[in-house]
């Protein structure tokens, strides 16, 4: 399970101040966060992935209570147990589709049965055909596609999506959608996803507004 608790932050010298008494997000449970941009919804994300701490509060991962780990911590906790989305995607341009998704699961102990199950979910999100290609060739629904069969392949406990389908037509958003559900469910992994997309909501057990996120 993920939890908040009693959470509040604020980038140094900026205005903006993230507060939020409680949050729980179960194993095998979806949370959607929606809002307007410049809500916060990327900030509490990175909180929730211990890529940003808060000023006060606990966030908890499991028996893990990430906002009192080294920074060194935090990083090797995401390598294995949390799988990233983000809204830039974050591939690297000059490697293959292959070797993008593979590249965190260097590190993972399931390294060696990593590969088949990264081309399942490569044929899944109907990439499978760019496998030998660049990054750098990729239209941006193929990237965002990469980036989350990425944040799979080493089947994590967490999953963090910013806007995960923000690039794809109605047809690759279902595929995406009914993946990280699917997943979730088979897996009992954590989902948190952010979108501007209201017709997704419904698909999500639990939902959390950004005017939620300030006091
Ligand atoms: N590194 C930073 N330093 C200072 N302020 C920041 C920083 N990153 C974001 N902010 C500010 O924090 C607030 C929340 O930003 P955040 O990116 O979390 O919003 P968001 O809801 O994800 O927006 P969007 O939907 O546009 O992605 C905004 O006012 C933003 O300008």
């Amino acid at each position: 399970m993920l939890s908040l608790h009693d959470i509040r932050f604020q980038y140094p010298g900026g205005a903006f101040c993230l507060a939020l008494k409680t949050l729980e997000v179960r194993a095998g449970e979806s949370l959607v966060i929606l809002g307007p941009s410049g809500g916060g919804k990327t900030t509490l994300l990175r909180l929730m992935t211990g890529l940003l701490s808060p000023d006060s509060g606990e966030v908890i991962c499991g028996e893990t209570r990430l906002n009192r780990l080294s920074p060194e911590q935090r990083r090797r906790f995401r390598l294995e147990k949390a799988g990233l989305v983000f809204q830039d995607f974050a591939l690297l341009d000059y490697l293959t589709v292959e070797e993008n998704i593979l590249l965190p699961s260097r590190f993972s102990p399931l390294s060696g049965t990593i590969s088949a199950y990264a081309r399942e979910l490569a044929d899944r999100l109907e990439i499978a055909s760019h496998w030998r290609r660049r990054a750098a060739y990729l239209s941006q629904g193929e990237r965002q596609r990469v980036a989350i069969a990425r944040a799979l392949a080493h089947r994590p406990q967490y999953v963090f999506a910013d806007e995960p389908t923000a690039s794809l037509d109605t047809g690759r958003r279902g595929l995406v959608m009914d993946l990280l559900l699917d997943y979730t469910q088979e897996t009992q992994a954590s989902l948190v996803m952010v979108t501007h997309d209201a017709e997704l909501m419904p698909l999500f057990q639990k939902q959390l507004r950004v005017e939620d996120l300030t006091e």
